[in-house]
Formats: structure tokens, C-alpha cells, sequence
């Protein structure tokens, strides 16, 4: 695991909000994932590249609950992701074909989980998934296994950029709670960003 504290320069936040907001409130945009019982995520996902459902578990190119094909990832943003993963040189170059957005409000979180989704070539491989951090700071956890209280807490600031690829591929993460009021205030007054924060994982299927 390898965190790239602010890699990403301010005018690429600036465009990470701009562009996950203008394709976040469109069709296809950002919605509340729910469980087959009806419980929901304590955030709101857009999947972009392939549409990743949290009942089966599995991409696939439309999303079941509207038929919403998934947006294209926008190549700007792809750039940002490669420019992180090719500054580390234990893990391999990612052609990411998927990217999950997450927007968190202040009471947003997400549970312990790992991700396995991808396919067996690409998790045997370990490649790694990028995961970029704008808006308000999050503790995120990590640990080897489901215990939130045996797992890691750290702060991702808005700029951060967290790589897991090889061992640390499978590792146990989430987001135990979204600190109130901590984004970069030129962040605020360049985008007039909502209060929260955004979360896009780059990942190849
Ligand atoms: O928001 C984060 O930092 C983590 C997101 C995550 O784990 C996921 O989308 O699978
Ligand atoms: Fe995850």
C-alpha cells in the first residue's frame, strides 16, 4: 500500500469536482446503492467505465435498478490516476477501464470490505486500484481482517492518493466517518463544492 500524500495539484481538484459533479447529477449519475433487503449505502456511487452492483457483486455494462448505461470514464481523470500509479514503481501500470465515484456526506461511511470484483487474472496479478481523495477528510481503516478494531485509521485529505496493488491488494478498508468542514477552502471557493467528500477508485477489470 502506498499512500501519495496531496499528489494531486489543486487545478486537477478543481476539474476531479467540476467533472464528478456535472456527470454525477445526469443520467447514469450518482444514486444510493441498496441492498436485496432495501438497506442502503451510507453513500452515493456513480460507476463509470462498468457498472459495478452491489447485490451480485459483479460488473456489468448497464445498471440493473434504472438500465443506466455507465458513463465513460473522462480521460482527464484516467491521466491523474496513471500519473499517481506510475510514480510507484512496486506495482504494476493499470489501464483502468473502471472507475467507481463515491460521494460521502458528512454522515456518510462505508464498512470493512474487500474488493474482489475485478477479475481472477487482474486480483492473481495484484494490480492495483487508485484511489483518489478530494472534499472533506475521511479516517479511512485498513487491516487484514474484518475487525474495526483491530484496523489501521488513517486521514486521506483532499489530494491524497492511496495505491493498493500486490499483497496489499486484498487487503480489509472502509471509511469509518467524513470529518465536517475540513476541505481546502479555496476548494470551496473555486467549485462551490458541497459539504463532503469524493472518493474515485480506479481500477482494470
Ligand atoms: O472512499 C474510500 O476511500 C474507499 C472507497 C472504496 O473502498 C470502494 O469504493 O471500494
Ligand atoms: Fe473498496
Amino acid at each position: 500500500m502506498v499512500l501519495l500524500k496531496g499528489f494531486v495539484k489543486p487545478e486537477d481538484q478543481v476539474k476531479i469536482v467540476r467533472t464528478c459533479w456535472q456527470l454525477g447529477m445526469g443520467p447514469g449519475g450518482f444514486y444510493r446503492p441498496s441492498y436485496k433487503n432495501g438497506a442502503k449505502l451510507n453513500l452515493w456511487m456513480m460507476s463509470l467505465g462498468k457498472n459495478w452492483d452491489l447485490i451480485t457483486r459483479s460488473y456489468g455494462p448497464t445498471r440493473p435498478f434504472d438500465g443506466a448505461q455507465a458513463l465513460a470514464i473522462p480521460e482527464a481523470l484516467k491521466t491523474i490516476a496513471q500519473a499517481a500509479n506510475s510514480t510507484v514503481s512496486e506495482f504494476p501500470q493499470i489501464d483502468p477501464d473502471i472507475c467507481i465515484v463515491n460521494y460521502y456526506t458528512n454522515s456518510g461511511k462505508l464498512g470493512l470490505h474487500q474488493d474482489k470484483d475485478e477479475s481472477k487474472s487482474s486480483i492473481n496479478q495484484g494490480l492495483p486500484f487508485i484511489s483518489i481523495s478530494i472534499g472533506d477528510t475521511a479516517e479511512f481503516m485498513f487491516g487484514d481482517t474484518r475487525d474495526k478494531g483491530k484496523a489501521t485509521k488513517i486521514d486521506l485529505e483532499s489530494g491524497d492518493v492511496l495505491i493498493l496493488g500486490g499483497e496489499s491488494r486484498l487487503l480489509f478498508h472502509g471509511v469509518s466517518h467524513v470529518k465536517t468542514n475540513t476541505a481546502p477552502s479555496w476548494l470551496k471557493e473555486e467549485t462551490g463544492i458541497r459539504p463532503g467528500r469524493i472518493n474515485l477508485t480506479f481500477r482494470q477489470y
